[in-house]
């Protein structure tokens, strides 16, 4: 006898599993164009202009970043679009200085947004990376005094004997036959070297190899690029970084990597022999100090992950800026021609010690309109630096912006605002700083950013660039192997540069 089978009719689901399973190809992209169209028309950001894949998604800003020149990409939209672009469905870049400083100024409410979180250790936020800024507070207040210019000036020894070994270094190459110099290379390994000196009492070790010892600074610049692309969609870091798999994949590990590794050997030794058993301060010892005064709000985590985070946020940077300053100097035969002839006028009157101090550079007007001018034309942050917009929302300019709306700001198109800056903002030309307003100007100067978060590493930069840059201007002549040619470079966070490479040679002491 036949069974009888009663046909039970599939359920809803069961329809949606096999219809997706059928027309998957037709269904994604659908679904991606609805989504895309909801982003872009359903905002209140959907009156303003920018790229078309920007107003849907936020692949525009992931793909700028990919390709390395955010900079750039943010020149060219606001000269297209004017001062407010929207770069993704919930953000806007802004072009205008003014606006920058509401933004940035302290005590206003505008938070740093979650790209921040994903820039490492997550487990223990530093200064730069902590997103909450009642906790970034905190931190900030008991680091500021080891940060302090006073606290700095105390260490221009260690700086100076870095500086020592970079004009051995060169001296070797002066002597060479074809005075061949990479200076980009040798101003980042400086670079490093300094910090190494500053926060843990020991060069890396870069000046004395003459290389990128264990590809460490290509490692950092690697890390920093990711962190910029993965930044601009903080979730997927879930799938990477943060993924619990990713430490069980050897090449990805990063502990044994050159910089943490002398971080935490210093660190455990700081904690056998006691702080005080120590012969001199650096940032670490003074970090330690901050943390017995206060062991519950600056925690010995805290020591760990601002003395860390200051090699990573303070070496590129650093190296990027002296670079530019190089590069912009040599290329242009008056403008070098009259920065050694200030150097010389104030070394032949006695007025510049062997190792150049703070007080005397100050008084070196040229020197200082260079340095600003390199500061303005090639900030060394590349990408934006992005808040949110405080709940209630917020008027800046005569412009309404909702809140939850992510303001996105560039050093690169604020420093070209021709209102402030003159209007051949593209050029560098440091006469402007004698011409011009220069008090305004430096009101909105951004390469350190500014408020609450103004870079906690300035008094330290600006102490090294200016001990450092007029010992070397004053010491050996440049001359650039490819005058003609750009500097290249790409931006992760730092604008990562290359190509500065010079024939050396040693200048009589009467220059
Ligand atoms: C010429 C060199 C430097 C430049 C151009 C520079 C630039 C900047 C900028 C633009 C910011 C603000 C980022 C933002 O708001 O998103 C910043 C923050 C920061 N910088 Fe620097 N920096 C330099 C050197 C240093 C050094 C030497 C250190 C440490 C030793 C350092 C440590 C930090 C830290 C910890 C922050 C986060 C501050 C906060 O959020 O409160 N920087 N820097």
């Amino acid at each position: 006898m036949a069974i009888l089978k009663a046909e039970v009719p599939d359920s809803a689901v069961v329809h949606l599993i096999k219809a997706l399973r059928n027309y998957w190809f037709l269904i994604i992209p659908a679904a991606l164009l609805l989504r895309f169209l909801y982003y872009k028309y359903s905002s209140p950001l959907r009156k303003y202009p920018g790229p078309f894949l920007a107003s849907g998604s936020r692949a525009w800003k992931v793909w700028s970043t990919y390709n390395g020149h955010t900079e750039t990409d943010h020149i060219l939209l606001h000269e297209l679009h004017g001062p407010i672009v929207r770069i993704a469905p919930n953000e806007l870049s802004l072009s205008s200085p003014h606006a920058a400083r509401e933004v940035l100024a302290a005590g206003k409410g505008f938070h740093k947004t979650a790209f921040y979180g994903v820039f490492p250790p997550p487990e223990n936020p530093d200064i730069f990376t902590e997103t909450r800024e009642a906790v970034h507070a905190v931190k900030k207040r008991y680091a500021s005094n080891p940060y302090s210019m006073a606290t700095m000036h105390q260490m221009a020894s260690y700086i100076e004997d870095t500086e020592r070994m970079l004009a051995d270094k060169f001296d070797v190459m002066c002597e060479s036959r074809d005075g061949y110099c990479n200076l980009g290379n040798y101003l980042h390994y400086y670079a490093f070297d300094v910090l190494g000196e500053i926060a843990f009492s020991r060069k890396f070790g870069f000046l004395e190899a003459g290389y990128d010892l264990e590809k460490a600074i290509k490692t950092i610049d690697d890390m920093q690029w990711y962190d910029g692309i993965i930044g601009q969609i903080p979730e997927w870091d879930f799938a990477f970084r943060r993924n619990p798999l990713w430490k069980y994949v050897p090449a990805l590990s990063t502990s044994n990597f050159l910089i943490t590794r002398m971080a935490v050997e210093e660190m455990e030794k700081r904690k056998k022999v006691g702080r005080k058993e120590l012969e001199r301060k650096d940032l670490l010892s003074e970090l330690f100090a901050a943390h017995e005064k206060a062991p519950e709000q600056f925690r010995e985590g805290d020591v760990f992950a601002v003395a860390h985070g200051a090699i990573f946020a303070g070496s590129d940077s650093t190296a990027s800026t002296m670079q530019s300053f190089c590069w912009s100097v040599l290329r242009d035969q008056a403008i070098y021609t009259k920065l050694k002839q200030e150097i010389d006028e104030a070394s032949a009157s006695g007025k510049l010690s062997e190792y150049p101090q703070w007080s005397e550079v100050q008084a070196l007007p040229y020197f200082q309109a260079c340095l600003k001018e390199a500061m303005r034309l090639r900030p060394a942050v590349g990408l934006n630096i992005t808040r949110l917009v405080p709940a209630e929302g917020t008027e800046i300019d005569g412009v309404r912006f909702p809140g939850g709306t992510v303001l996105a700001l560039n050093g690169w198109v604020l420093h070209r605002d021709t209102s402030i800056f003159g209007n051949d903002p593209k050029v560098y030309r440091p006469e402007r700083w004698f011409e011009g307003d220069a008090k305004n100007m430096e009101r909105f100067m951004f390469q350190f950013g500014g408020g609450s978060h103004l870079c906690i590493g300035k008094n330290l930069a600006l102490l090294e660039m200016n001990k450092t840059l007029p010992l070397l201007f004053r010491d050996y002549e440049f001359e650039l192997l490819r005058p003609e040619e750009d500097l290249k470079y790409h931006s992760t966070f730092f604008v990562v540069q290359e190509g500065l490479e010079v024939r050396i040679s040693k200048r009589s002491k009467s220059g």
